[in-house]
């Protein structure tokens, strides 16, 4: 029986079950594969850490936050390299393996395949910043998300007649609080891709107050006002030294609540926005990735990612998602700014 192997790598997001179950169900049943995965991603190929995913291990599985097999921020050409991964492979006795996760995770891939290693990539993360694909899943679960909690916010803003922030994620990109902010009707969107002055935001906090609204903003966290230049980052790097972000939403809440007089509340609504179910958007989405990634392994078409595009999955070579961030453009920004204020 030909086999196949799945890991999930970087940071997990709400659908990853989905394109496991996707993945599992399309090549059994079209193909008669067979299945394993590899615990918290390329750790589990490096020390070959594998557990069986026959098909009743995947039952039920799309609706369900998380990955059900773990994730890591192990980087797979250290620690044994491709020697290693082409061991695992071998081992197990696999055709090649269904990498999901974002750009880190790809570029892994990307250099594995560079090196003769069968490797199928699925994009994955919160932020729909990868290039290549119209949308990421995971990304309509936060915005559900986050949209529910501005709603919240909203309520209790309007009983105190205060200004209320909610900080919500996205790395570099301001999808998210692009697309909760129009959904929930913010008076003023920020976004790293538009730097504004804290006079503008405070003119739009005013006139939404002058018109007897508790005023909403909604702030992506690596926004800086204009003139900042880079993103508010208190805590320092990460593991993997990138800057922490998170925080900006409590520096507009003094600085705001100075300029305008009104009182301000702010919530950084952080991982609760990668926790949880992912909707149903997400899941179908994320199961007809995986259905498509087995296609693309069963053609031998490695070194790919599986995508969409408009509203057709198509398979796209994996240096594509790897050239550049997709960033919110201007004429998005300009669409929601009309209803700024
Ligand atoms: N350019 C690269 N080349 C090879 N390996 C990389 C590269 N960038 C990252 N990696 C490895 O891949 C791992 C996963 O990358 P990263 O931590 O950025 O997560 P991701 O898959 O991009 O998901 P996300 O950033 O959305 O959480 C990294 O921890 C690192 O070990
Ligand atoms: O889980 P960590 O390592 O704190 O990373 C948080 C980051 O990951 C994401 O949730 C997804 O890339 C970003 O939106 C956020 O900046
Ligand atoms: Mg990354």
């Amino acid at each position: 029986m030909k086999k196949l192997g799945i890991l999930t790598s970087g940071g997990d997001c709400p659908g990853v079950n989905a394109v496991i179950r996707g993945a599992v169900l399309g090549g059994e049943v079209v193909h008669g594969y067979g299945f394993v995965g590899f615990r918290d991603g390329w750790r589990g190929v490096l020390e070959q850490d594998v557990v069986p995913l026959p098909r009743r291990s995947v039952r039920g599985i799309s609706r369900l936050g998380g990955t059900i097999l773990g994730t890591s921020r192990t980087n797979p050409l250290e620690g044994g390299g491709t020697g290693a991964v082409r061991e695992s492979l071998r081992r197990n006795g696999l055709m090649g393996l269904i990498a999901i996760g974002g750009e880190g995770t790809l570029a892994a891939a990307k250099a594995l395949c560079d090196q003769g290693v069968n490797v199928v990539g699925v994009p994955k993360t919160i932020d729909n910043d990868l290039g290549a694909t119209d949308y990421t899943f995971g990304f309509d679960s936060a915005v559900q998300t986050a949209t529910e909690a501005i709603d919240r916010l909203r309520t209790t803003g309007e009983s105190h007649h205060r200004c209320m922030i909610a900080e919500v994620m996205g790395r570099n990109a301001g999808w998210i609080a692009l697309h909760s902010g129009m959904a929930s009707g913010a008076h003023a969107i920020l976004i790293p891709e538009h730097p504004v002055s804290l006079d503008q935001i405070s003119t739009w906090v005013m006139s939404a107050r002058d018109r007897g609204r508790a005023p909403l903003v909604v702030v992506a966290e690596a926004f800086a006002p204009e003139g900042q230049g880079t993103p508010y980052a208190p805590r320092g790097l990460d593991t993997f030294g990138r800057p922490r972000l998170g925080g900006i939403g409590r520096l507009l809440e003094q600085q705001l609540q100075e300029t305008t007089g009104i009182e301000t509340r702010a919530t950084v609504l952080g991982h609760i926005q990668r926790g949880g179910e992912p909707t149903a958007y997400d899941r179908v989405l994320a199961t007809r990735l995986g259905l498509a990634a087995v296609e693309a392994a069963a053609n031998g078409s490695w070194g790919t990612m599986v995508s969409l595009r408009g509203t057709d999955i198509v398979t796209v070579g994996l240096e594509l998602a790897l050239g550049s961030l997709k960033v919110v453009s201007e004429a998005r920004y300009k669409e929601a700014a009309v209803l700024f204020g």
